[in-house]
C-alpha cells in the first residue's frame, strides 16, 4: 500500500514534497556519492521543481533526467526538457547534471537506440522517480490504447518510443521495467477526478487498463503518493 500524503492546498503539497525529495537526494549522496532523479513533465511538477531548485544540496552530485519526453525541440513550449531547465535547473540546482531524452534524430523511433544507450549508462537503480498520472490512468508515456503499451510493459529496455492515442507529439518514455528499477517512487496527483482514478487503480485490475498500476500494484519499490484536492 503506498504511503499517502493528503493536502487541501496544492502549493503546500508541492513545498513539502520538494523537501522530502531533497532529503532523499541528500541520503543518496551520503550513501553513494551521487543521487539520481527522473522527473515527469506536464503541469503538476512545476511548483515542486521551483521549490526544489531553492533547496541547499550538493547539486553537483545530482543527476537529473526525465521519465518521458515529447519529441520536440528543447526550446518548444511542450518540451519537458525545457520545463526542467526553466523550473529546476536554476538557483542552487543549476549545478546539477541534466541528461536529456531528446536527441537529434528526426523522430522518437529513430532516436530510440541512441536514447537507450544514454539511459543504459545511468547508475541504475535510480534513486527517485517522480510520476504524474493522467485521468486516463497513464503515467510516463505509457498510455492505455497506445500501440506500444504492451512493449512498454514487457521490455527490459530502459526507454521506448510511443505515439500517444490522443496526446500531442511522439514521445520517448521510460519502460515499466525502468520505472521499477528505482529505489523510491513519488506519485503526484491533483483534483478529485485523478483521486478517483487513483482509488480505482489501487482496487486492482489489468495494468493495461490503468498503466499507473505499474507503480501502484507492486511491492518491490516504495511508493509515496502526494495528493492535493
Ligand atoms: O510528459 C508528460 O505529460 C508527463 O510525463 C505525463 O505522464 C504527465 O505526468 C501526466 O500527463 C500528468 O500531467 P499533468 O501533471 O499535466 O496533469
Amino acid at each position: 500500500m503506498p504511503t499517502e500524503h493528503l493536502f487541501v492546498d496544492g502549493a503546500l503539497a508541492a513545498a513539502n514534497m520538494a523537501q522530502r525529495i531533497a532529503a532523499l537526494l541528500a541520503d543518496a549522496i551520503a550513501a553513494r556519492g551521487v543521487a539520481t532523479i527522473a522527473l515527469s513533465g506536464g503541469r503538476s511538477p512545476k511548483p515542486v521543481l521551483e521549490a526544489l531548485s531553492q533547496v541547499a544540496l550538493d547539486w553537483d552530485k545530482v543527476i537529473v533526467t526525465l521519465v518521458d519526453e515529447r519529441w520536440v525541440a528543447p526550446d518548444h513550449a511542450d518540451s519537458n526538457e525545457r520545463l526542467i531547465r526553466e523550473n529546476l535547473l536554476r538557483g542552487k540546482a543549476a549545478a546539477a547534471r541534466f541528461v536529456p531524452m531528446k536527441n537529434d534524430a528526426a523522430d522518437a523511433y529513430a532516436g530510440q537506440a541512441e536514447c537507450e544507450a544514454t539511459f543504459a549508462a545511468l547508475p541504475w537503480p535510480l534513486d527517485i522517480i517522480l510520476l504524474g498520472m493522467g485521468e486516463d490512468g497513464h503515467t510516463a508515456s505509457l498510455f492505455p490504447e497506445a500501440g506500444e503499451l504492451a512493449e512498454g510493459l514487457s521490455t527490459q529496455a530502459h526507454v521506448l518510443a510511443v505515439t500517444p492515442p490522443a496526446a500531442p507529439h511522439q514521445r520517448m518514455s521510460l519502460s515499466a521495467a525502468a520505472i521499477l528499477a528505482s529505489r523510491h517512487i513519488f506519485l503526484q496527483i491533483g483534483g478529485a477526478a485523478k483521486k478517483a482514478v487513483y482509488d480505482r487503480a489501487l482496487a486492482g485490475g489489468p495494468v493495461e487498463e490503468l498503466p499507473i498500476r505499474v507503480a501502484l500494484c507492486q511491492h518491490g519499490v516504495s511508493v509515496e503518493v502526494w495528493i492535493s484536492q
